[in-house]
């Protein structure tokens, strides 16, 4: 693991955004780990990720775009602080990067519109968010994108969870990866997460930890 994913591990546990118990997710799963996003709030917690999100960006080789966009709403400040913070480590590449965010309704007064910020039109645009579970953020990002004339470069999250759909084998980042054609990359992952717990959590929690990862653990997509 890298520096800036171990420190983002550790601020989040310490700020109850990584937290371990028995949880029930959306999908129905009974997770022994949860990670909410919406508690990224503090100072120092947040100018980690947003150090993190950045050095994703600069060290993934595969991404080149020109705007980011933050879907709302938790997309929205982790675009922001994640634009700042990319300014300052590049200040050449990206001092006058802009970012743009959707409104989740329509303003139909003042400037009006779906979206805020930089326009996205013939841009290549770089989706920032916290996590994909169904994949519905994203879609409804790129049919903004879409609308706006901009063109979809890649995704980046948090938390990669690394686990199957519920009726596949593969994950929905590696489905949303192949329908689009584009890089994904997360800050952290599972295994990254089961690393810290080893350092930290008493073994019957890492034993938790390890059978959840086993049972629901994404398989490649077959080309
Ligand atoms: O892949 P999906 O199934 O779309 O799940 C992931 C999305 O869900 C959450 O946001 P949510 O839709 O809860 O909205 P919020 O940001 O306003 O909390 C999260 O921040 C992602 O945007």
């Amino acid at each position: 693991m890298k520096d800036h994913q171990a420190r983002l591990i550790q601020l989040s546990y310490e700020n109850k955004i990584l937290t371990f118990g028995d949880y029930t997710l959306k999908s129905g799963r009974k997770s022994p780990y949860f990670f909410n996003s919406g508690f990224f709030c503090g100072g120092a917690v947040l100018a980690a990720v947003a150090d993190s999100y950045a050095q994703t960006i600069i060290d993934a080789p595969d991404l080149e775009f020109d705007i980011i966009f933050g879907p709302a709403y938790k997309g929205i400040p982790l675009a922001a602080v994640t634009i700042v913070k990319l300014a300052e480590k590049d200040p050449a590449k990206f001092g006058k990067m802009e970012y743009a965010y959707n409104r989740k309704e329509k303003k139909d007064h003042g400037e009006g519109g779906t979206t805020v910020g930089g326009s996205l039109k013939g841009k290549r645009v770089l989706i920032l968010d916290d996590v994909m579970t169904a994949g519905t953020a994203i879609r409804e990002s790129m049919a903004i994108i879409n609308a706006e004339g901009g063109i979809l470069a890649g995704v980046a999250l948090i938390l990669d969870r690394q686990e199957r759909m519920v009726d596949y084998e593969h994950s929905m980042i590696a489905q949303v990866r192949r329908d689009y054609n584009v890089p994904i990359h997360s800050i952290i992952t599972l295994d990254d997460i089961v690393q810290f717990a080893k350092g930290n959590l008493p073994e019957e929690d890492i034993k938790k930890i390890e059978d959840y990862r086993s049972k629901y653990k994404a398989k490649p997509l077959a080309e």
